[in-house]
């Protein structure tokens, strides 16, 4: 049984049909990539995904059980969280407070609970810190623990943002554009991130526009075109996909040189 799979997943906006009929499936520790022209429906179908749209057709399930338009912090309950293309970071906290955040939401611990600082509260805090510390230390942001969140590079803020996510303990990750506004450098250190993150078993679904980035990473990616699933294939296969290459330049394969990607 796969870890996630998505069957018919369909909305309209007015009479746009921003996404329709998309199915496809993720397994742990499998990179997925959702790619697609501008206006192709990549950040639609997440937000049906991650709960922040009801989809006016199909399902989603997690480990079989369907979870389809289920709140986000259900869905993180079981196993799903997301980043955000707009980052959604505290920046006047300190970097370390910003993953505690994560952490308390994971525990479910009452943080009013934490106010009144007994000596079960005081060792919970303790532990939550130390578990903030060591993701902090998985994303190469241990050093800026203390530092407020402002002061981070954008790569940086990509990064401590992802950390957030982690501090949830998904199953699945779903990553918005994490390496959107990076440079070149950024990029790779979010390439090796992501590649770990995966390594350990957690599933990633990533919607990205830095092609090299996807052709790279990618065990497998979902190609939308106008809202519907023109492909699906390993990188190679989609890459020299003639329905991928039109969609992408608007040109005959011929004219493309064989390929649009990467
Ligand atoms: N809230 C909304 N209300 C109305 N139309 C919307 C809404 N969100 C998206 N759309 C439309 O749905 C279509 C798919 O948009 P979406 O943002 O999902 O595409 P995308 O593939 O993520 O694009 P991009 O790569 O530019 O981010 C587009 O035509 C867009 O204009």
């Amino acid at each position: 049984m796969p870890l996630l799979r998505v069957e018919g997943l369909g909305i309209d906006f007015g009479g746009l049909r921003a996404v329709d009929n998309v199915g496809f499936q993720v397994e742990p520790g499998e990179i997925v990539s959702v790619i697609g022209p501008n206006g192709a429906g990549k950040t639609t179908l997440f937000n049906m995904i991650s709960g922040a749209y009801q989809p006016a057709r199909g399902a989603v399930s997690l480990d079989g059980e369907i979870v389809t338009g289920m709140v986000p912090h259900l869905l993180a309950r079981r196993g799903l969280s997301r980043t955000f293309q707009n980052l959604q970071i505290f920046q006047k906290m300190t970097v370390l407070e910003n993953v505690m955040v994560g952490c308390h939401l994971q525990e479910r611990a009452s943080l009013l609970a934490d106010l009144f600082s007994t000596p079960a509260s005081r060792k919970r805090s303790a532990e939550t810190r130390a578990a903030a510390l060591k993701l902090l230390e998985r994303v190469g942001l241990d050093c800026a623990a203390d530092k407020e969140a402002s002061s981070l590079s954008y790569g940086a803020l990509k990064r401590l943002e992802i950390a957030r996510a982690l501090a949830l303990e998904p199953r699945i990750l779903l990553l918005d554009e994490p390496a959107a506004g990076c440079n070149a450098v950024e990029t790779e250190e979010i390439d090796h991130l992501v590649a770990d993150v995966a390594k350990s078993g957690v599933a990633i679904l990533l919607v990205e526009h830095d092609m090299k980035l996807v052709m790279r990473i990618s065990n497998h990616i979902v190609v939308l075109d106008r809202g519907e699933k023109i492909a699906e294939g390993r990188p190679g296969e989609v890459s020299r996909d003639p329905k991928v290459i039109e969609a992408y330049l608007g040109v005959q394969p011929k004219e493309a040189g064989g390929h649009a990607l990467g």
